[in-house]
């Protein structure tokens, strides 16, 4: 797998606390893929350090190829779309798409005056006087115009509505499929990852629970229920992710790459948000112990 973005036993500390510890990630490219997890796992941290706002502690990340704050040729192959969309209130969306034209040399100003155009957004406006969602889209237009070969975006449609959500994930999508990015968005919507991503990786305590395209997911992902029945019975090949039981029945997610015949269970596919909370809620010793194993690569 050719890989944008490289983590080894990546850390950052802050003061005495570790805010990301011994991560490895390898993220592919010419993917959309969801980073998801749950709070504090070191999501924003991680895109922090792939984008090259913090320095690591511990171990090494590559991007594209070279370290994220390498000089001006490396910083212009990343887009950074950070948590809350910021943008300089003071300045006008005109005034931000100069800024953007005079710190980018990849910088497509046709590209980015036609999408203000179109998101009927006044070039005169003050940034800081544009709504949650009109700044989120100020911050996409700056981060696809650069034309970077990886677009990071951290939680980026977390304060807007529903409406607002889809729209900027739409125009995110166009702008994936006009311009062959690679591109990789945290967000703790499972639906909105399931819609516009294809791969999913799911960060839980600074480690990696599970990575994989998200078909691939689906299709080796799946629910038993029957009589109950001491997980470690079940053949080589089926890993327990959650069991849960009653006094009679027991229930299983299971990932397996081969078809499971035991007629003696019910059989149920998963939606992507059964997959993901199956592996955020793992109970401690399973998160630290868990290994590449998990990765589901075709
Ligand atoms: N500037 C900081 N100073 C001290 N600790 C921090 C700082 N930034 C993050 N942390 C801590 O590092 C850990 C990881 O935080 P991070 O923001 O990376 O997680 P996250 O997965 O993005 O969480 P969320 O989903 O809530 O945004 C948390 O325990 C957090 O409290």
């Amino acid at each position: 797998m050719s890989a944008v973005l490289r983590a080894q036993a990546l850390g950052r500390k802050y003061k005495q606390r570790w805010a990301l510890q011994n991560c490895d990630l390898d993220v592919p490219t010419g993917r959309v893929v969801g980073l998801v997890g749950p709070n504090g796992a070191g999501k924003s941290t991680l895109l922090n350090l792939a984008s090259g706002m913090l320095t690591p502690t511990a171990g090494t990340i590559e991007v594209c190829g070279g370290g994220p704050s390498a000089g001006p040729a490396q910083l212009a192959k990343v887009g950074f779309v950070a948590q809350d969309t910021p943008t300089y209130a003071g300045l006008s969306v005109a005034d931000h798409l100069g800024l953007g034209a005079r710190l980018n040399p990849g910088w497509d100003d046709a590209l980015a005056r036609d999408r203000i155009r179109r998101l009927g957004l006044d070039p005169a406006q003050k940034a800081g006087k544009l709504s949650g969602g009109q700044r989120a889209q100020l911050a996409l237009t700056l981060g696809i115009a650069k034309r970077p070969e990886l677009l990071i975006l951290d939680e980026p449609v977390a304060a807007l509505d529903p409406l607002a959500r889809r729209e900027f994930m739409r125009d995110l999508m166009e702008a994936v499929a006009d311009q062959q990015l690679s591109v990789v968005l945290s967000s703790h919507l499972v639906s909105d990852v399931e819609r516009s991503c294809d791969y999913v990786i799911v960060l839980v305590d600074s480690r990696v629970q599970v990575a994989g395209d998200i078909d691939d997911l689906r299709a080796t992902h799946h629910r038993l229920t029957g009589p109950r029945r001491d997980p470690a019975t079940l053949p080589a090949g089926q890993y327990v992710i959650s069991a849960s039981h009653t006094d009679r029945q027991t229930t299983l997610l299971v990932r397996t790459d081969t078809p499971v015949h035991d007629p003696s269970w019910t059989v149920t596919p998963l939606s992507l948000e059964d997959i993901v909370l199956a592996y955020m809620t793992r109970p401690a010793d399973a998160v630290r112990d868990s290994r590449p194993v998990l990765e589901v690569l075709r």
